[in-house]
């Protein structure tokens, strides 16, 4: 299969056509008041029809009630909610059964025992996406540009498809790729000159390298075949 490139908290006419034209796969948009990258819902109409197909747009939340969750679905019909809060899998099941929309849930991973409630949440997500796990006093659970021990993720075997994000970028996607054998990654803050502000050049910097990680792993695995 081949990797899955996500670029998050996009919010320009700009640098979202960036994403696009290098190839993301997927592009997020965040939807959480106290993040940099946070979009209103009118910004949000605005930007979606420029995705029109070309990749999967998703919508970011992080502990949403169902009126929030409502609005943002109306504003951009996303492809996929990824849930970055402390969602429940009771919470999870019932977004899927009021939205009929495919979730992607976070995890945020600094020690094993995080690994620990993979089961609950893998039985009702579409899709894991393992982060850093954030400081206590964080002012948002993602999206501070901080990686964990992609070891911990060595030898995972989930019945779902997962990505690897925290502290992304071109300089190190391909040892991230390498070690975890995600299925995707997804970048915010290293694809930024400083906190919500995308920057074109990194974003075209980071697909190529995420492009290369994958076809050096893909000749590392053929050829152990
Ligand atoms: O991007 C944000 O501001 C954000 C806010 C709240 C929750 C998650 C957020 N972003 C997600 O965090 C990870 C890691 O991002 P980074 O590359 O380390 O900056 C990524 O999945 C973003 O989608």
């Amino acid at each position: 299969m081949p990797l899955i490139v996500k670029i998050c908290g996009l919010s320009t006419i700009e640098t979202l056509d960036a994403a696009l034209q290098a190839g993301a796969d997927m592009v997020g948009f965040v939807f959480f008041p106290p993040s940099p990258r946070h979009l209103e819902l009118p910004r949000a109409r605005e930007l979606s029809p420029q995705v029109r197909g070309r990749a999967g747009k998703v919508a970011l939340t992080v502990d949403a009630d169902d009126a929030t969750l409502s609005g943002i679905i109306e504003a951009m019909r996303p492809d996929l909610l990824q849930l970055h809060g402390k969602e429940t899998v009771a919470r999870i099941r019932e977004i899927k059964r009021l939205f009929g929309l495919p979730v992607m849930k976070a995890i945020g991973v600094e020690t094993a025992a995080d690994l620990a409630e993979l089961p609950g949440y893998a039985a009702v997500a579409d899709r894991l996406l393992f982060d850093a796990r954030p400081p206590k006093d964080a002012t948002r659970p993602g999206g501070l540009g901080v990686p964990f021990d992609w070891r911990l993720l060595e030898n995972l075997s989930l019945e779902v498809p997962f990505m690897l994000s925290g502290g992304l970028a071109a300089g190190n996607i391909h040892d991230a790729v390498c070690i975890t054998r995600a299925g995707g990654v997804d970048v915010s803050s290293g694809v930024e000159s400083s906190p919500g502000v995308k920057d074109a050049g990194m974003i075209r910097d980071f697909i190529r390298a995420a492009r290369a990680a994958e076809t050096s792993l893909r000749g590392v695995t053929s050829h152990v075949e």
